[in-house]
């Protein structure tokens, strides 16, 4: 009788631990199923992005178009622009928040004292394309690289837009979406032997636009994404896109889809490079819950209505240690 009951025990345990696993598996979203859809396909697969953005706030993208070879010149110019000396990077260091290119280089320290380290370059590509001069086809690639990922964007934030109940072209319109303001961000994180003690390449944050999409080079994975209150370090699908929500998406659907949580660890041996693109509105445009999720969802704002612009500033100088989405939450 024990024996069985210990093996049923084992059974239903076992069982539980596969149930786990599969529950934490991020959501897997096939864009070339949702651009073909017919009508009739068209709200099963909207219904699962809503799923994915509310539970998680992210999703592998596969099928995405975008060539694999677009993918890895991308790579080799970032690459190549943190391999240029620092004389060469100089004059895009340190800048104001809003400069079109701004680059940093070393190691950070976070309002609690936390130390973390990575090289960045962050550029504005939309609507107006700016570009280091250097490498030398820097900006060829990184234009066609730019357009292909704000179509992805785009059509993304179209279905996310759905998924809320909100009509198909909300988004597009009320956050002018053709005027969005994208920004493309190359990271570098150096190798990190447990001598040095310092294990992070970047703080836990949120990232400020309405949709990110992230690709890293090779294997070297480092990326965690907080979920049910755990960090889940995440295992990007060969070739995909990882995708993840903003502040101002949170803001948009009121609250209803929460901005990703997620922070970088270091690698104890090989340097990682990911580059992130976002998408928001237009810099001076005025974002708000849409009206109708206001109504239908809670019948009050959960956020006041603020420039792009001032929310950044926000971010940028908020001495509070807090998000500035809680600071702003009614
Ligand atoms: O390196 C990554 O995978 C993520 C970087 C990131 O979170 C950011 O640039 O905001
Ligand atoms: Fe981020």
């Amino acid at each position: 009788m024990a024996a069985s009951l210990s093996s049923s025990v084992t059974h239903i345990s076992a069982y539980a631990a596969i149930d786990a696993i599969i529950k934490e598996e991020i959501p897997v979203i096939d864009l070339s199923i949702l651009r073909n859809a017919t009508p009739n396909q068209r709200p099963q697969l909207i219904q699962e992005i809503g799923q994915a953005c509310k539970e998680w706030g992210c999703f592998s993208l596969i099928n995405h178009g975008v060539p694999e070879s677009l993918r890895t010149l991308m790579m080799e110019a970032f690459t190549e622009f943190f391999d240029l000396s620092e004389e060469e990077r100089r004059e895009y260091l340190g800048k104001r928040i809003l400069d079109p290119i701004r680059h940093e280089m070393g190691i950070s320290t976070t309002a609690e004292g936390e130390k973390y380290s990575r090289d960045f370059v962050r550029i504005f590509v939309h609507p107006a394309m700016h570009s280091p001069s250097k490498p030398q086809h820097f900006r060829a690639i990184l234009e066609e690289y730019a357009r292909q990922t704000r179509e992805i964007a785009n059509d993304l934030l179209t279905a996310i837009g759905e998924s809320l109940g909100l009509d198909e072209s909300y988004m597009e319109k009320a956050l002018d979406l053709a005027n969005g303001h994208q920004i493309l961000v190359g990271n570098r994180y150096p190798p990190s032997p447990q001598a040095h003690q310092l294990a992070l390449g970047l703080s836990a944050h949120s990232d400020t636009p309405l949709l990110s999409v992230v690709m890293q080079k090779g294997s070297i994975h480092g990326l965690q994404v907080m979920h049910n209150g755990r960090w889940i370090p995440v295992q990007l699908i060969p070739g995909s896109f990882f995708i993840h929500t903003g502040d101002l998406l949170e803001i948009v659907s009121n609250g209803k889809y929460k901005s990703l949580l997620h922070r970088v660890m270091l690698d104890e041996r090989s340097t990682r490079i990911s580059v992130v693109t976002a998408m928001g509105p237009p810099v001076e445009n005025i974002v708000a819950p849409a009206p109708k999720l206001v109504e239908i969802v809670s019948k009050n704002s959960v956020f006041p209505s603020i420039k792009y612009v001032d929310y950044v500033e926000l971010v940028k100088y908020n001495p509070f240690g807090k998000s500035v989405l809680d600071l702003l939450r009614i």
